[in-house]
Formats: structure tokens, sequence, C-alpha cells
């Protein structure tokens, strides 16, 4: 039975054992828990679990999975046991959470789950440290569960709480293959060879997606920079003017990037608040009605998302805190602003909105302003970010050291002030233009900078703040850690402890003088990623993690050239379907956990069916865009008998609504809770759809301006892996057959 195979685990070897026998029918869920009894070294050393399965890295202790803090004492893991692996050999391993040191793997005989059952009785892991000098003990709790795939899929954390009973062809919402169809096999390894690169087709060029697409450090450059070529002329002769003539949109540079995590995208902990209060400005808005809320039709197996945050954010704050305990979506402070933007600019589009972050370094600032303007020109506002950081180095250099930042350093002061109004001068300059939402990114940590700002957007903009607060220890020190290896302001400093303390400093000098936003209109994200009392959210978006879009196999209904329908699958889209589980079987073979999201169409969710081992929800906001009355026919018949028709929705494809069916506009607005979702997970989902909807979602992903969307190739049989990572979103494509 399973596969079992016990080498002797050794922390140096990386060698790994896939010998793999087909039971079938099995299915375990593995809880696994380690209790921590005092805080001495261990905080620093991070419990992981290594074992003869490849999900646990087959005794190759670099592929360890990471257990994850499930309350201040107790560690957390559980993972799926593939149904062909009923026997899992495994041990525990403690991997510095700092340093390269060799890892420490528990001491005594291997444990072993066999169909379940736990052999042995070893209720503790004992480690070796600093040559066998120092014994540390953790209390273990093990725990093997076997499920039917239908429950394991149904009690997936995500959708717990948010499926409703299909009517669909009598297929369940959430399924999950534990046994291979059959027939599957005849398409397995040998039609598909190991090489996954093998498959890599060019994705199609455009300016946004030559390798990285969207990253924070394509903010905007200094107009003075890009018009006069001179950035000392508009910068009031403030002293040590940079090079001249920096190319405006010179090649973005790792060390550029002002990325800092927390990540907001993050599933809400139990504290995590969003407070929002409207006042002055915004008092006028309360007035709208809700219709342009941002949640829509979220589709069969939706996450039940509080309420649009478009209502909430024109609540009194206290009205949020009761909403904290319910799953709001992650990137919630940035939907909730974008929100705001959404009402805001409404209908009139020669509307101006000052989105101005506030928060002390490392807070996440850049991270959610990027996030903020990918979404916001994704839904059509014309969107800008404005980072002031970026001003700053290019007016007066990276060598700032912490004096520079001080609050009694008025010097500092006023050329941090002079850049950051450089920056909303520029900004303003461009809403003139036309330009609607400006995403203006520093810290503006003192009352008298916001008024400073306030006064500068007078009869110009609206202005609203977006302030970042973060009180979790850990994950600010994680985030000065990145912020050295990252920003430029530390690119020239080869020694890590002496940024690190520059940068402390820093961080010191603002905390000092620090005020927290009580002017104005204000969204406030308080604690987003992390929480207390054993509800720590670990940042797993800072790994990348793939999200693999394809098209449908091609159905019968594509073959004859009619549109929309609920047809089957042709012969060609059965063989795709098949190339299709096998590849993300290939791909998706390391991720512990994954998911497979389909539309309420039969050709998606025919596609799915031969992948196993995935749970696979059903959306129907993933469901292909309703061609209304037009539905059925082939693009001649539409030509030859509703030619109006034909030709207003080729003059503007993106606004055309088919007579009682639907434009691209609506679904883009149908698609912003997958879009969410897609920002939440952690793990990486398969996204089985149509044209219409891919060519949306892509364009979120890519950064692709909306009267674009109607028109990006997303070809049949193509499988586009969009990667997410802090560094931004890159892009690669299958073509499998
Ligand atoms: O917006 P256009 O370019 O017509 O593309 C959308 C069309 O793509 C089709 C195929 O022609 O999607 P699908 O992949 O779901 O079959 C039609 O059903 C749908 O109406």
């Amino acid at each position: 039975m399973g596969t079992g195979s016990s080498k002797n685990p050794d922390c140096s070897s990386s060698h790994g054992s896939d010998d793999r026998e087909d039971q079938g029918g099995g299915q375990l869920y593995v809880s696994l828990k380690m209790e921590e009894n005092s805080y001495l070294l261990k905080s620093e050393l991070i419990p992981h679990v290594y074992g003869s399965v490849p999900l646990v890295g087959s005794w190759d202790p670099s592929k360890a999975l990471a257990m994850e803090r499930e309350s201040s004492s107790m560690w957390e893991l559980s993972f799926v046991v593939p149904p062909n692996h009923e026997t899992l050999d495994f041990k525990f391993l403690l991997k510095p959470k700092y340093s390269n040191s060799p890892c420490v793997v528990e001491e005594g005989p291997n444990r072993l789950l066999t169909g379940g059952t736990l052999q042995g009785d070893a209720r503790s892991a004992v480690f070796r440290l600093s040559g066998g000098e120092v014994l540390l003990e953790y209390r273990v709790f093990i725990k093997a569960d076997r499920v039917s795939p239908f429950d394991l899929a149904a009690s997936w954390r995500a959708y717990q709480e948010n499926l409703q009973p299909s009517t669909v062809r009598g297929i369940p919402d959430v399924s999950m293959n534990s046994v291979p169809e059959s027939g599957t096999e005849n398409c397995s390894s040998a039609s598909l060879e190991l090489d996954l690169e093998h498959y890599v087709v060019p994705a199609p060029t455009t300016s946004a997606n030559s390798g990285l697409l969207y990253a924070a450090n394509m903010t905007e450059t200094p107009r003075s920079l890009s018009h006069a070529n001179a950035f000392s002329k508009a910068a009031g002769g403030a002293s040590h003017p940079v090079s001249i003539g920096v190319p405006t949109e010179r090649p973005a540079t790792i060390k550029e990037m002002e990325v800092i995590v927390p990540d907001p995208t993050i599933v809400y902990s139990s504290s995590g608040i969003v407070e929002s209060k409207s006042v002055g400005t915004l008092s006028s808005l309360q007035k709208q009605d809700g219709q342009r809320g941002l949640f829509v039709d979220r589709g069969v197996g939706s996450p039940r998302l509080v309420k649009s945050p478009s209502l909430t954010t024109f609540t009194v704050d206290q009205n949020v805190h009761s909403e904290a305990k319910d799953p709001i979506p992650a990137a919630a402070g940035a939907v909730a602003a974008a929100a705001v933007a959404d009402q805001m600019l409404g209908p009139k589009e020669d509307r101006h909105l000052a989105i101005v972050l506030v928060g002390l370094p490392a807070r996440g600032k850049t991270f959610t302003a990027a996030k903020l303007t990918r979404y916001l020109r994704w839904l059509g506002h014309d969107t800008k970010h404005f980072n002031v950081g970026k001003y700053r180095r290019l007016k007066l250099g990276t060598n700032q050291s912490a004096d520079f930042f001080r609050g009694d350093n008025p010097e500092g002061i006023e050329a941090r002030n002079e850049v950051a109004a450089l920056a909303m001068e520029d900004m303003i300059a461009w809403m003139q233009e036309g330009g609607q939402v400006g995403i203006f990114d520093a810290t503006n940590s003192s009352r008298k900078r916001r008024n400073m700002l306030m006064r500068m957007a007078e009869g110009k903009c609206k202005i609203f703040f977006l302030e970042t607060i973060c009180n979790d220890r850990q994950i600010i020190e994680r985030n000065i850690r990145l912020k050295i290896q990252q920003s430029p302001d530390y690119a020239e400093e080869p020694d890590f402890e002496a940024g690190y303390r520059d940068f402390r400093s820093r961080l010191d000098n603002y905390e000092k003088v620090y005020e927290t936003v009580e002017e104005g209109s204000y969204i406030k994200m308080i604690d987003m990623v992390s929480g207390h009392g054993g509800q720590i959210q670990v940042n797993t978006h800072l790994t990348p993690r793939p999200i693999l879009l394809t098209r449908h196999g091609e159905s019968r209904d594509n073959v004859r050239g009619r549109i929309g329908g609920d047809s089957v699958l042709s012969d060609t889209g059965e063989v795709y379907a098949k190339k299709l589980a096998n590849f993300v079987e290939k791909r998706l073979k390391n991720e512990r956990a994954a998911s497979i999201w389909t539309s309420t169409l039969q050709r998606t969710i025919l596609t799915a069916n031969p992948i196993v081992g995935f749970p696979k929800i059903q959306w129907r906001a993933l469901d292909e865009i309703n061609a209304g009355v037009c539905d059925g026919m082939t693009y001649e018949e539409i030509k030859k008998n509703m030619p109006d028709e034909y030709e207003s929705r080729k003059k503007d494809k993106l606004r055309y609504r088919y007579p009682r069916g639907e434009s691209y506009l609506d679904v883009i607005q149908r698609l912003e809770p997958v879009i969410i979702e897609l920002e939440r997970q952690r793990a990486p989902v398969v996204v089985i759809s149509h044209q219409a909807v891919l060519r949306a979602l892509y364009a979120y992903f890519a950064d692709r301006p909306l009267k674009e969307i109607p028109h990006i190739e997303v070809p049949l049989h193509t499988i586009i892996e969009i990667q997410m990572g802090v560094s931004g979103v890159q892009e690669k494509r299958y073509k499998l057959m």
C-alpha cells in the first residue's frame, strides 16, 4: 500500500521518492499541530514537516512544508494525502527563520501514518540544537480523518458558509474527483511530456506585458524631468539636484521597487478592521443610492461578502467594527477605497479624486497603492500612482540617512515637504488634463503635511485619506527586513545590519511625530494582516503563486461557430480536457492546495472533469457573456438578420450590450467578486472559463486598458499562467494543442 518508502531522512540530502502505487479511493485529511512550551529560541525557529510523499517534500528538507502559527504557542499544518499515498512517513524539522544555518530534524524514528492510523505513540517532538547541548521539546497532536471527496471540498475553508445547492444538471457546485475517470489514462504522461516548457508559447507582446506586467516601480516620474529634462527647475531650487535626463519610462529594476508588505490582500483576521468616516467633502455623496455597489451577482459558490464596501464606506466608522468578525474580502481596504472612488466619480467623469495614503514606513502603503491603481484602472478610472519616495530619490539622491527624517530637522522637513508638494502639483496638473484618480503615496504622517495637501487640493480635486495601521511587531519586523533588501534607499548599503539600524532609527523618528488621521474624509485599515489570539495570517503572498487561466476545450457550438449556448465538448475539446488534467497534475504537483474554478456551463465543467485531486467550484460569475437574443446564432447570422446590432457591436464592442444580454462592461462588473477572491486566495487557482470572461480577468492582471479588453487574444487550448508575487505580475502561456 502507498509509497511509504522510509528513506533515512537526512537534512543535507535532496533526493526524493515518488514511487507511486495507485490505490485509488483513499482520501486522508491530516492535521498536525505542535505546541511550544517556552519561547526560548523557538520564535526564531519555524517548524516544518517533511516526509515520504511529494506533497511533503519527498524527504527533501528544502521542500518541507512550513507550519503556520495558529496561536502564540501553537503551530498548525493540515493537508490532504493524495489517494495513492495512503501510507505516509514523516518527521518534524525546525528551520531557522532568518539565517541559513542547517535545519534540525526531530530525534527518533520516522512517524508513520497508515490508512489514517498513526503507528506508535510519540506525543512529543524532541530536537537537539547546538551540537546536542540544547534540547527543545514540543507537544505534538496528529489527527488523520478519512473524508469523502465531497465532504472535503465542501468543508474547504473559503467556501464553508457560502454554498448554495446547485440546480444545474445535477452536478454539485463543489466536487472533488478522487479517482481518475476511466479513459483519463489514455492521455497520461505519454501524451504530455514532463517538460512543460515544451508547450510554452510567447504571450502577445504589448507595451504592458514585456516581462513584468505591473509593479509599484511604475509610479509617476516628476514632470519637470520629462518636460524640461532638469529636475532642479521645478524643484524650487532645492539642494543637490541629481542626474538630469533620466528617461521617464526607464526599465524597472527590482531595487527600485518600493514594495513593502503587509499585503492587504490577505484574508481578514478576526481583529482586522476597516474604519471609515465620511465627513466634509464627501457628505453629499451619502445621499447617492447603492446601485453602483461593488458586488453584483456573485454567482454560485462565491463567498458571501458581508456587504458591499461601497456601502460600508459611507457609514460611520463604528458600524464597520461590528462587521469585523465576518470574512470581509481581502484587499478590502483597497477595494473600499476603490468603491469610494467609484461612487465619487460616478457617472460624471470629470470629477477628480486624490486618495492620500497615510502610515508609518513599512506598513504596506506602496503595495496598497499599486494594487489600488491596477484595480481602479481595471474598473475604467484613469488612475495614476504618485510615489513621493521616488520623487525624493530623484531629487535628493538615495543616500539620506535617518537624520534626514528627524522631526526636529527643519531642513529635512522642508526638503520632504518640497518633494511632496511637487508630486502633488504634478498630480493636480495631470488631473486638470483629464486624469481621474491620483494615488498619493507617502507617509503623510503629520497633520501639518496633510493640511498642506488639503489646501493644494482645494477647488481642484476631492481628497480622502487611506491610513494603514499595523501593530503587529512581527509583521513590522519582516517588512523592515524586506525594505532593506528591496528599497533603492539601501541599494548602495552592502551591510545589511547597518541598513537595518538606519531604517529602525528612521522609523523611530517618524513614530515620534506621527499623528493618526482625524481630519477630513478617511478610511483606516487596522491590523489587516495580523490578528491576535491565534489568528495570525501569514502573508504567503510573498511566495508567488500561479493563477492558471484557460478557456474550456472546444465545444460543439464552437465547431459550428455558434455563440453562447451550453453545448458539450467536441472530440477535440475532450482531448484538451485530458491534456489539461495532465498539465495541471504536473504543474501543481508540489502545491499542497489548489482549486479549480469553472463557470456553471457544461463546457467548462466537462473540461474540468478529468482533473483529479483538487476541489472544484462553480461560479455563475464566470459564465460567458450573455448574448441575449443572439445566443446560439453565428456571427454571420447576426450580420444578416440583425445588421444594426452587428454594426453597433463592431463600433463599440466594450459598451455594446446584446438585447436582453450583456456588454463587456457588464461582465467586468460581475467579475469583481471573482477578482477579490482570486486576490485573497493563497493557493494556486485554475480558472476554466470563457473567451469574454477571460479577456476581462486577464486584463485585470495584465493591467491592460479597458478599451482593449474585447480584443485581447485568448485562444482555445492555451493556458495563461499568471504569477502573482510581491514584485509584480508575470505571464507565461502554454499551448497544449
Ligand atoms: O465577444 P466575442 O469576441 O464575441 O467573444 C465572446 C464569444 O466567445 C465565445 C465563442 O465564440 O465564447 P466561448 O469560448 O464560451 O464559446 C462565444 O460563446 C461568446 O459569445
